[in-house]
């Protein structure tokens, strides 16, 4: 079933999964290889959605992008960073247009 929650439920089960077994957990066997690894293939991730957005289809793309996010949350998970803390800075951004927020930024 696909609704807001399902980042939050993607996140809990990411938590769960972290101390799994690593033969049969893939959360746990990215955990087990550190923050590098896992920042790798975050990375990886997102080459391959620029990848499949400039040269595949909607499939594709598609997804490479839950692939993508997938990875993010495993990220953030191992950062101790939740979710809602994101959401919360989107939700502070709202309504300011990326434009006019650059040009308030300090000049340097
Ligand atoms: N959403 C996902 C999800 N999306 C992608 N993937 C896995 O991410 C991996 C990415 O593919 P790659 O070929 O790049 O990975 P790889 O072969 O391990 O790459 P290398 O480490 O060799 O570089 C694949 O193993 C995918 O199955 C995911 N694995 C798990 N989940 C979610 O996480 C939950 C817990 O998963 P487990 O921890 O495996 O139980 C699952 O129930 C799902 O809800």
């Amino acid at each position: 079933m696909t609704s807001p929650d399902t980042l939050a439920r993607l996140e809990a089960t990411i938590a769960e999964r972290r101390s799994a077994d690593p033969q049969s957990s893939y959360v746990a066997k990215l955990n087990a290889r550190g923050l590098g690894k896992i920042a790798q293939k975050l990375g990886e991730e997102a080459t391959e959605t620029v990848i499949a957005a400039l040269t595949e289809g909607r499939e594709a793309l598609v997804g490479e992008a839950a692939d993508l996010i997938f990875h993010l949350v495993v990220l953030l998970s191992a950062k101790g960073v939740p979710l809602s803390e994101v959401m919360a800075e989107l939700d502070r951004r709202e309504g300011v247009s990326g434009i006019a927020e650059k040009a308030s930024r300090p000049k340097v």
